[in-house]
């Protein structure tokens, strides 16, 4: 069953539509990333969850209960919702222990004393902050207070967790060590967190599930490894990793394999998204700067310059060229003469319509 539910959600701030009918849904032991460029709507979808903002139109449900029903003009507000919400400042309160800031929520909604404060120990030992209880917030390290965040947002026991960019504001080793605890954590717990993200790193290492905004809209949705390797559109393509965009023509078209071509050169590719039309459409390709291969021995593929390389610490970057066509590829090896061959596998190689947003 799902855990959060989200149907058909429309949002306007001033005169801008910053939703356009987000729908999605989430389950138990589930991290949804909301991915997407600046602006794309990723933190107003959280606060239509959180209750923070109210859409015009749709539905939301957590752990079975309707929170939002805007035809009739249902609206639960935060504290009724089933949710743990962290925000990116952490915004704990600086007057308040650490202690008194996981338990402050739990007195509001009149919880015993004597229960508050058995949830709030268990919780701060189980991430591992029993012993900063009395600590205020500016006595804590980056990674604490982001810690006492969480803790604060579970001590609820929500059904959903809902984290604004929880990684932004540590460097990055922390980072990397906290996107680890964090999904152990969520799994552990067994409940839905849904997280807004700009960086696709976070995105791919912690999520179940990736959910691409672009202007409002939830362009596509899936695993990582599907969202990665199979992109359904040229802005979802080049929206993830590291990319090599390739314009030409196509010089034929056979189903989904495709000849692409340029000044003196010719690859071939699939086409994805738009089908292309014929022959001679313009078009623009996407190919990740790890599928291709390089070697200075004569191999399979386009023969050209090496124009520059860095070295970039585990393996080498190599910008290579043949007429009009420049693209970076990766090597163990530091290149030496000044034309090697180029491998471009095809189904790597995506081919879309020229005018593809
Ligand atoms: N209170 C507001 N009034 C008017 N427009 C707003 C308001 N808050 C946000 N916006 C606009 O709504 C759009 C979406 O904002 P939102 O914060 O949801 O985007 P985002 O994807 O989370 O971006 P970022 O990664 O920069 O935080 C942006 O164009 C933003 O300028």
């Amino acid at each position: 069953m799902s855990d959060l539910i989200v149907r058909n959600v429309h949002k306007r701030l001033g005169a801008l539509a910053v939703l356009k009918g987000a729908s999605f849904s989430g389950s138990k032991g589930q991290i949804v990333a909301l991915l997407g460029a600046s602006g794309s709507g990723k933190t107003t979808l959280l606060r239509c969850i959180a209750g923070l903002e109210t859409p015009e139109k749709g539905k939301i449900e957590i752990g079975g209960t309707k929170v939002l029903d805007a035809d009739s003009s249902l609206i639960l507000p935060p504290e009724r919702r089933d949710i743990g919400l962290v925000f990116q400042s952490y915004a704990l309160w600086p007057h308040r222990t650490v202690k008194e800031n996981v338990a402050f929520g739990l007195q509001l909604r009149g919880v015993p004393s004597s229960e508050a404060n058995a949830r709030v120990v268990a919780m701060l030992e189980k991430l591992g902050l029993a012993h900063l209880a009395d600590r205020y917030p500016f006595q804590l390290s980056g990674g604490q207070q982001q810690r006492v965040a969480i803790c604060r947002a579970l001590v609820y026991n929500p059904k959903v967790l809902l984290l604004d960019e929880p990684l932004s504001n540590l460097d990055a080793k922390l980072r990397e060590e906290a996107r680890f605890w964090i999904r152990k954590l969520i799994l552990d717990l067994e409940i839905c967190a849904v997280m807004v993200t700009h960086d696709q790193g976070e995105a791919l290492a912690m999520a179940d599930k990736i959910l691409l905004l672009k202007d409002g809209h939830i362009i596509q949705e899936g695993s990582p490894k599907a969202m990665y390797s199979a992109p359904e559109t040229f802005y979802a393509a080049e929206f993830l990793g590291t990319n090599n965009i390739i314009t030409g023509h196509a010089a034929w078209v056979d189903g989904d394999a495709v000849r692409i071509c340029g000044n003196g050169w010719e690859l071939d590719g699939v086409s994805r998204g738009d089908t292309l039309k014929g022959d001679a459409d313009a078009v623009k390709a996407v190919i990740r700067v790890e599928a291709l291969a390089v070697s200075e021995r004569p191999t399979i593929g386009l023969k050209m310059s090496l124009e520059a390389s860095m070295y970039l610490g585990d393996r080498w970057e190599h910008r290579l060229r043949m007429g009009d066509l420049v693209v970076r590829a990766y090597g163990p090896d530091e290149l030496s003469s000044p034309e090697v061959w180029c491998t471009f596998p095809q189904e790597r190689l995506w081919v879309f319509p020229a005018e593809s947003p």
